[in-house]
């Protein structure tokens, strides 16, 4: 049985509190992206994990694919199998890779051994996995509060025939570093409603709180967002903590890829 876990971005990142588990509370948009990883697994005589691709670390303690397994395999004691990964989506890059890895291995999982594990079993499995694994079990764009977990699909007509482009300066930013650089004393405003607002109007309202601390940080990934601008986007952001850099343009232009650095990983998602 083979997957293609995809990818996600942010439309607006807002962190409103730290909780009493350590976490924080956010708001978010969640987008599923045209950018995909290939998920294989086979009847096998002993578990195994082997990837290709981009270079990912095997270590099972760690590993979102091995956690997905052994989470399963403690619940319903099963039989081994292989599995083979062929990794597309930069790690560490606000894309959620690694988190759709860990979701779509619970799904097919639960698929291959005709489980019938409940929705809100694999969810909360999600979940132990990470605070962005249970969006890639729905994998439709939808509103997330609480650690992401808590989700509402949204509709987006605005966002029907736009191109996004994703620029990655291949900075890995860690994510517990992100959120402790935060400064949670500040009010939070409103999220926008973004199913009625138009795209035209988001570069006034829908902001991410992790840029400011990333780009001071990181100037080069300012840079990018600045570039997407210029490159007539109607809309440009980071995702999560990064260090991906979005633009959604009506059209993508032309030489767009000759803009950037040869050393970024530049890619197209419709
Ligand atoms: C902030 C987001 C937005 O999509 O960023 P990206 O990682 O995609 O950039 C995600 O919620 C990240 O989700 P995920 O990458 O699954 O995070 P986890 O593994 O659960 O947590 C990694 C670390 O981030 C912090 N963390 C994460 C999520 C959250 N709601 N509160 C937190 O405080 C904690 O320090 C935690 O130890
Ligand atoms: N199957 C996997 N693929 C990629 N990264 C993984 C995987 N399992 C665990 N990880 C770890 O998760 C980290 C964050 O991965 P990822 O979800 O791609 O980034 P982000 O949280 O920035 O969107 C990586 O640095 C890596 O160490």
């Amino acid at each position: 049985m083979i997957v293609f876990p995809n990818a996600k971005i942010n439309l607006g990142l807002q962190v409103t509190g730290k909780r009493a588990d350590g976490y924080h509370n956010l708001r978010t948009v969640f987008y599923p992206i045209q950018l995909s990883d290939m998920l294989e697994a086979i009847w096998a005589d002993e578990f195994s994990f082997q990837s290709s691709g981009l270079p990912i670390d095997g270590n099972p303690d760690t590993n979102l694919c091995i956690r997905a397994w052994k989470r399963m395999q403690q619940e319903y004691n099963l039989p081994p199998i292989s599995l083979y990964l062929h990794k597309i989506i930069p790690m560490g890059a606000g894309l959620g890779g690694g988190s759709s890895d860990g979701a779509f291995t619970l799904r097919l999982i639960n698929q291959l051994f005709k489980l019938d594990c409940p929705d809100e079993q694999l969810k909360a499995f999600a979940l132990e996995l990470g605070s962005d694994c249970p969006f890639f079990l729905l994998n439709k764009p939808a509103k997330a509060t609480g650690r992401g977990e808590e989700l509402v699909p949204i509709e987006l007509p605005q966002l029907k025939d736009k191109t996004i482009l994703l620029a990655n300066p291949g900075i890995h930013i860690a994510t517990g570093w992100a959120f402790g650089q935060l400064d949670l004393t500040k009010p939070t405003p409103p999220f926008p409603d973004l199913s009625i607002l138009p795209l035209e109007q988001w570069k006034n309202y829908l902001l991410n709180d992790f840029e400011p601390v990333v780009f001071q940080q990181h100037p080069e990934i300012a840079a990018i967002r600045e570039k997407f601008y210029a490159m007539g986007a109607v809309y440009a952001a980071m995702t999560g903590t990064g260090s991906t850099v979005y633009g959604i343009f009506d059209a993508a232009p032309a030489d767009w890829k000759q803009q950037f650095p040869s050393q970024y990983t530049l890619l197209e998602s419709k």
